[in-house]
């Protein structure tokens, strides 16, 4: 079968985004094609950001997210800064309103090349995350890991920005503990009937924290956006800090705003590798231009 949907290679401070042009077309890219785009070293990613027509009045596109493992996600933030460049780069256009399953997306390109998205309002309620039984106070919860008698990770906040997130609060470097152990096992509690995005976090003023994540669906990443303003959102409701914060991700800093109005506004980069065509159905591809990457 022809090669017949674009594609562009991006990256959101290093969380490997593919962004597929599905526009004019009623298929969609299958699970199949996502895990077969993963296998490929050269294609390997994160997340698939599917840029479908719009489906709603008042909204540019319907973007669809699916993980590397073909999993369907409600929310990707740094995926969501890659769709915004690159259909500003075509278009010209600065400000984009999009659906996901989270909810509407409002996105705007700034002059200096980084992009905000308002990524709607966090969900804080137990049966939101969702969890499985409910907990009265979300900030923090009965989940650990490790010795029963001496927890490696206990008492996460946990939040949904349409995903569901658990932050876990530790005093010193992330990267001291072993995610790639504890990642996938938290990923996969039962608390989380939804399976979760797992990250660890270490507030180092008032407004700054490093984070760490193992996504749901994805694994280890260098980036989480949904993650970051999770964190973002726990940190000030637990009094770690104030409102508007600089997280640190392995990848870089991403600015987050939870604003007045309860709607949390992540700012970063997004970047270009090189684009091909692929085949939607089982992803097979080909490369049409290099990239800086
Ligand atoms: N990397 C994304 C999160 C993508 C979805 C997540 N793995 C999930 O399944 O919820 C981001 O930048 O938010």
């Amino acid at each position: 079968m022809a090669l017949e949907a674009a594609f562009a290679k991006m990256n959101g401070l290093g969380n490997a985004i593919i962004v597929a042009d599905m526009r004019g077309r009623a298929d969609r890219v299958t699970p199949e094609a996502a895990r077969a785009l993963n296998a490929d070293p050269a294609t390997r990613f994160d997340q698939i950001m599917a840029i479908h027509d719009p489906r709603v009045a008042g909204t540019h596109n319907y973007i669809e997210i699916i993980n590397s493992d073909g999993s369907q996600a409600q929310a990707c933030g740094n995926g969501t800064r890659c769709v915004v460049q690159a259909l500003a780069a075509e278009t010209g256009q600065k400000v984009f309103t999009f659906q996901t399953v989270a909810g509407i997306l409002n996105a705007e390109e700034h002059e200096d090349g980084l992009i905000s998205v308002d990524m709607g309002k966090p969900r804080l309620g137990w049966q939101d995350i969702p969890l499985a039984e409910e907990f009265r106070d979300t900030r923090m919860i009965e989940l650990q890991a490790g010795p029963i008698d001496a927890p490696v990770l206990h008492s996460p906040s946990v939040a949904s920005m349409g995903n569901p997130h658990a932050i876990f609060w530790v005093e010193g470097d992330v990267n001291a503990y072993d995610l790639e152990r504890f990642g996938p096992l938290l990923e996969n509690h039962p608390i989380f009937p939804e399976r979760a995005n797992i990250s660890i976090a270490h507030v180092t003023t008032d407004n700054a924290l490093m984070l760490r994540t193992w996504e749901r669906g994805a694994g280890l990443t260098l980036a989480c956006g949904s993650a970051a303003c999770a964190a973002a959102v726990s940190a000030a409701r637990t009094g770690r800090t104030g409102r508007h914060v600089t997280v640190t991700v392995p990848g870089g800093p991403l600015d987050i705003l939870w604003r007045e109005d309860d709607h949390v506004i992540m700012t970063g980069p997004a970047e270009w590798e090189f684009s091909g065509r692929f085949d939607p159905a089982t992803g097979a591809w080909e490369r049409e231009t290099e990239g800086a990457a």
